[in-house]
């Protein structure tokens, strides 16, 4: 093992996209890896790649369509062997990977929960009525139509700096991010302050970092290995197999959440119509070694609610 690790001479080359929160993660792992096999960051080398997901700055995501916007161009760069591991926000993260990659490091997690900006309101519950808020997340968009129908709803994409400029300008009142992002850009006191997951439940998988690599590249399996953390994984099992279940894509307004108490794994879920006119939730308590599993019968249970046609 030791001959095999990776060092100036020969670098392990760990691809990424550009943004500010995503250069962070990149940085994160090679931290993570640095400190774990005693080895220096010139052992290292970020590869930035540009995706389709960060070239459309003008329309709502989910206009353009289709899986994986921000991770196809990173994948297809580690299948090439043009980079050897490529870390992620798994929230971003399909479902299921490509044949020849596997993502199974997942870093300690951060908080889980969305945080909410205003310049001028200082909680979710203070936004008067007929406010205006921007998000282009269809998720928090359905969650906030369904218990604040009053509100009005504006698309904002954009990065941090680029979000806050439009609540300076008058866009909107206030905006969604999750905690995670600002947390790791030390940006946490632009919130008013996190909100909590029983008032909205967060994305499958929002807070967490992932490392994929090639399946078949052993040497790089066991470098990720000792870095991993156990019960992030197991949170991200339960929850990405619920998601798996819905044929979750941008399209589907959906949220769950994890958490593991003792040998119990706790999982909620939620199911809406894009325009927050109806959801369904749900939960279930089992045993952490049957995430996977809990994920599934949750889904199935809350699309048997919604019944054929909930999402239109
Ligand atoms: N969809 C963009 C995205 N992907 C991951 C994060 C935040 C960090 C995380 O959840 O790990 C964000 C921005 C946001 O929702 O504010």
């Amino acid at each position: 093992m030791r001959d095999d690790l990776p060092s100036p001479a020969r670098p392990l080359k760990i691809g990424t996209r550009g943004s500010p929160l995503a250069l962070w993660q990149a940085h994160e792992v090679r931290r993570c890896l640095g400190q774990a096999f005693g080895l220096t960051e010139a052992a290292f080398e970020i590869v930035v790649i540009k995706v389709m997901g960060d070239q459309i700055q003008d329309k709502a995501l989910r206009e353009i369509g289709g899986k994986g916007l921000f991770t196809r161009e990173i994948e297809e760069a580690l299948l090439d062997g043009g980079i050897d591991i490529a870390v992620h926000s798994m929230k971003d993260m399909p479902t299921v990977q490509p044949e020849g990659l596997v993502l199974d490091c997942y870093l300690p997690r951060e908080d889980v929960r969305d945080a909410f900006v205003s310049p001028t309101v200082p909680s979710l519950s203070a936004l008067p009525q007929g406010a205006v808020v921007g998000s282009s997340s269809l998720r928090r968009r359905a969650q906030l139509a369904l218990r604040r129908p009053d509100l009005k709803l504006v698309e904002f994409r954009g990065n941090v700096q680029t979000r806050m400029r439009k609540l300076e300008d008058g866009v909107a009142h206030a905006t969604f991010l999750a905690m995670a992002g600002l947390n790791r850009l030390g940006m946490a006191s632009v919130a008013r302050g996190p909100i909590d997951v029983e008032e909205m439940l967060p994305a499958v998988a929002q807070g967490a970092i992932g490392v994929e690599r090639r399946s078949s590249d052993a040497r790089v399996a066991g470098l990720l290995a000792a870095i991993h953390h156990g019960e992030t994984g197991l949170r991200l099992a339960a929850e990405r197999s619920f998601l798996a279940r819905l044929d979750g894509s941008c399209e589907t307004p959906i949220a769950g959440l994890a958490v593991i108490e003792g040998d119990a794994l706790w999982l909620r879920g939620e199911l809406l119509r894009p325009d927050g006119s109806a959801s369904v939730t749900g939960e279930l308590r089992g045993q952490v070694a049957d995430g996977a599993q809990l994920g599934r019968t949750l889904a199935d249970e809350l699309l048997g609610r919604a019944g054929p046609g909930f999402f239109g």
